[in-house]
């Protein structure tokens, strides 16, 4: 790749990674140690890449800017603006409706798990697995055994339904959907 591609490719990663740090600057994670909020985006990104091989720009981006609109003061319309509609739209499908009670917004979750693009569903599943790995790491404070154990129950759903629809994206002509 061109040198030129590449230090632009970089530029527009770091540029997310750079707007998240500042939404989120004045954010903590609910674990013991009061870790900075930014460590987990960045973890969701560094996830798809090293363990997922995942090298799309857009996805990257949105993996690093996915908890802005849900937790912060971010409008989809500044994402919009700077990343274009692509990532707005899978940091979008990421987010939680916050207006809807608790109960709602993880049922709808697991409702919306198999209609979500697939940039948004690796996603997705990059968020889940951290929180997973932060919950058996360094347990929220406030969190105890039956709340902890309720996350992976309904994480363990949403997951499902996503991975579902991730192996489903077999196309209709291939031999495997004929009859006989
Ligand atoms: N495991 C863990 N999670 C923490 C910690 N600090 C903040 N969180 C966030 O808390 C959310 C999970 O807590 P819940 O009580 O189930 O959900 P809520 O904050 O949305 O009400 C996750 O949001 P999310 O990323 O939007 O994902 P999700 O709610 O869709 O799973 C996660 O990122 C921490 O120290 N450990
Ligand atoms: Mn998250």
């Amino acid at each position: 790749m061109a040198a030129q591609k590449v230090s632009s490719l970089l530029g527009r990663l770091l540029e997310a990674a750079n707007f998240a740090a500042l939404k989120h600057r004045d954010q903590r994670r609910k674990d013991p140690y009061k870790t900075p909020y930014i460590n987990h985006p960045l973890a969701v990104a560094h996830v798809l890449w090293k363990e997922g091989g995942v090298t799309d720009l857009a996805t990257l981006q949105a993996a690093l800017l996915h908890d802005t609109v849900e937790d912060t003061a971010t409008e989809e319309a500044e994402l919009e603006a700077q990343f274009g509609d692509e990532v707005a739209a899978i940091v979008k499908e990421c987010s939680d409706d916050k207006s809807l009670a608790k109960w709602q917004r993880k049922k709808h979750q697991i409702e919306a798990a198999p209609r979500k693009s697939h940039k948004a569903k690796l996603v997705s599943l990059a968020d889940k697995l951290h929180n997973l790995r932060d919950l058996d790491s360094s347990t929220p404070s406030s969190w105890d055994h039956e709340r902890t154990q309720l996350y992976f129950t309904w994480s363990a759903q949403v997951r499902l339904t996503l991975f579902a629809g991730l192996f489903s994206r077999i196309p209709n002509d291939t031999a495997l959907n004929k009859d006989g």
